[in-house]
């Protein structure tokens, strides 16, 4: 590539943190600075890095040890371009901040600041005139907030559904093909450089959560913050769930699934949801393996678009960094501004209460005649619809038979009235669990 149009005067970049991601980030500097700077335009320096600890080796990096600091604060002072990959809220949003304060774009990958305090970034992004890019928040390497920023700007999205954290989809795909348990996968998804510091974000399904409230706030042009976001993980599934689920043709997926809806005046709403979910083997979210992402977006003019790619890890992540960065550099050099936030529309958030999907319940019942009419009933008081019922074999030791009952589309309220009586009937020995279906 010809560096010809490449003026001397570099842009400094500051890198904070070099850990997963931050250390191929700084590799992939330092071993192709000619390539980056003939793509900008003007040469990129990276002028410190800033650590924790000073003396952890970090030679696979390819590091001049010289631009190690421990000295964030000083570091984003004397920068154009800062890449913050120290991860959490504090101190990456006070560095964050001081970064605009003082002239430089930020780019970041941090989902949870975003999702938790993202207006504020914005805002201050525009009051210094500097951009704001975080493709790496979302999906690792897949180009997904660029297309959603910028690409569908003119379009409507009615809906944003995929699988959105890889190291959840990595643990549910090995203990679907394996029958492993979850703890056992999770350390290796963690070597993997998968999980986040505390993969507890992971699978409790806060890192989705935080990402779907960054999905609904781009797809919708409305505020959505992580805790408007319902969300349960998937620390309670069990190999019993995988077998059953197995055994209806369906896959279990952790899904994050960002919809416009309509309220019961009439008027539109947003409703954001992260839950593992059914779905059959038949739909293209259930040959998503390992630590790869999928999302689906729904658009009124596109129809159905699907991104697809490594949801995770050092180098895939890195990509969608230094991406970012020659974006953000380009525009340094080009006098351009990257899009700023868009919130215009503000649409409610809807109660999970009035969202309305499908179920699978597993319950343990016992094995007598009038059983399944008694269960049968309580759905028909609720004024939730069967569309199945599959009644196991008898189990020697309790003398209860497992009995999975699917449903009709049905509102989250409704859903939970129905189960809380199930377990006040006495031919109901236990609820063991009560999953979503999707695409089925
Ligand atoms: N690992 C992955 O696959 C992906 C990670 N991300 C996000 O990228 C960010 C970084 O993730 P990882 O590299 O995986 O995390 P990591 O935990 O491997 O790296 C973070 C590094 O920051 C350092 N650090 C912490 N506080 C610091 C401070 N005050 N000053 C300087 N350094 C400090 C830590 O010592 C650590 O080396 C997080 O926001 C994460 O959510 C986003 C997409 C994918
Ligand atoms: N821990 C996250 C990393 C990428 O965002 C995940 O597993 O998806
Ligand atoms: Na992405």
């Amino acid at each position: 590539m010809s560096e010809s149009n490449a003026t001397t005067e570099p842009l400094r970049v500051a890198l904070l943190g070099c850990g997963t991601v931050g250390s191929s980030v700084a590799r992939r500097l330092v071993e192709h600075p000619e390539e980056f700077s003939a793509r900008v335009g003007r040469p990129l320096e990276l002028v410190g890095v800033a650590v924790r600890d000073l003396d952890k080796p970090r030679d696979e990096a390819g590091l001049d040890r010289s631009l190690l600091t421990t000295d964030a604060e000083g570091l984003v002072t004397r920068a154009d371009l800062v890449i913050e990959l120290i991860g959490g809220i504090e101190p990456a949003r006070s560095l964050i901040l001081s970064a605009f304060e003082h002239g430089a774009s930020v780019v970041t990958g941090n989902k949870a600041l975003l999702g938790e305090d993202g207006p504020r970034l914005y805002e201050a992004a525009s009051e210094a005139g500097v951009d704001l890019h975080f493709e790496a928040a979302v999906a690792g390497a897949i180009p997904l907030i660029r297309p959603m920023r910028e690409s569908l700007a003119g379009d409507q999205v009615r809906r944003v559904m995929g699988i959105v954290n890889g190291t959840t989809n990595f643990i549910l795909d090995k203990m679907d093909r394996t029958g492993a348990d979850l703890a056992d996968v999770l350390a290796e998804a963690q070597q993997l450089g998968y999980a986040e510091a505390d993969p507890t974000a992971d699978v409790e399904g806060h890192d989705a959560q935080a990402k779907a409230a960054i999905l609904a706030s781009l797809a919708f042009h409305t505020r959505v913050a992580t805790s408007d976001v319902s969300c349960e993980g998937i620390t309670a599934i069990t190999s019993d769930d995988i077998r059953t689920v197995r055994r209806m043709g369906c896959v279990l997926k952790l899904l994050a699934i960002c919809e416009r809806v309509e309220r019961p005046d009439g008027t539109a709403g947003v409703s954001a949801r992260v839950h593992p979910t059914i779905v059959p083997r038949s739909h293209p979210l259930a040959s998503v393996r390992e630590a790869f992402n999928a999302v689906f977006v729904e658009t009124e003019l596109a129809g159905e678009l699907m991104f697809y790619g490594p949801g995770a890890g050092a180098d895939p992540t890195a990509s969608a960094v230094l991406g970012d960065l020659v974006q953000a550099a380009r525009h340094r050099v080009t006098g351009a501004r990257g899009p700023g936030e868009s919130a215009y529309a503000q649409l409610p958030v809807v109660p999970l209460g009035d969202v309305r999907t499908r179920y699978a319940i597993r319950v343990d019942v016992e094995d007598q005649p009038g059983v399944l009419a008694r269960v049968a009933t309580v759905f028909g008081d609720t004024g939730v619809s069967i569309e199945s019922m599959i009644q196991g074999i008898r189990r020697s030791d309790d003398g209860l038979a497992p009995l999975t009952i699917a449903t009709h589309e049905a509102a989250e309220g409704r859903l939970a009235e129905t189960v809380e009586r199930l377990r006040g009937l006495d031919e109901v020995g236990t609820v063991s669990s009560v999953l979503r279906m999707e695409g089925l």
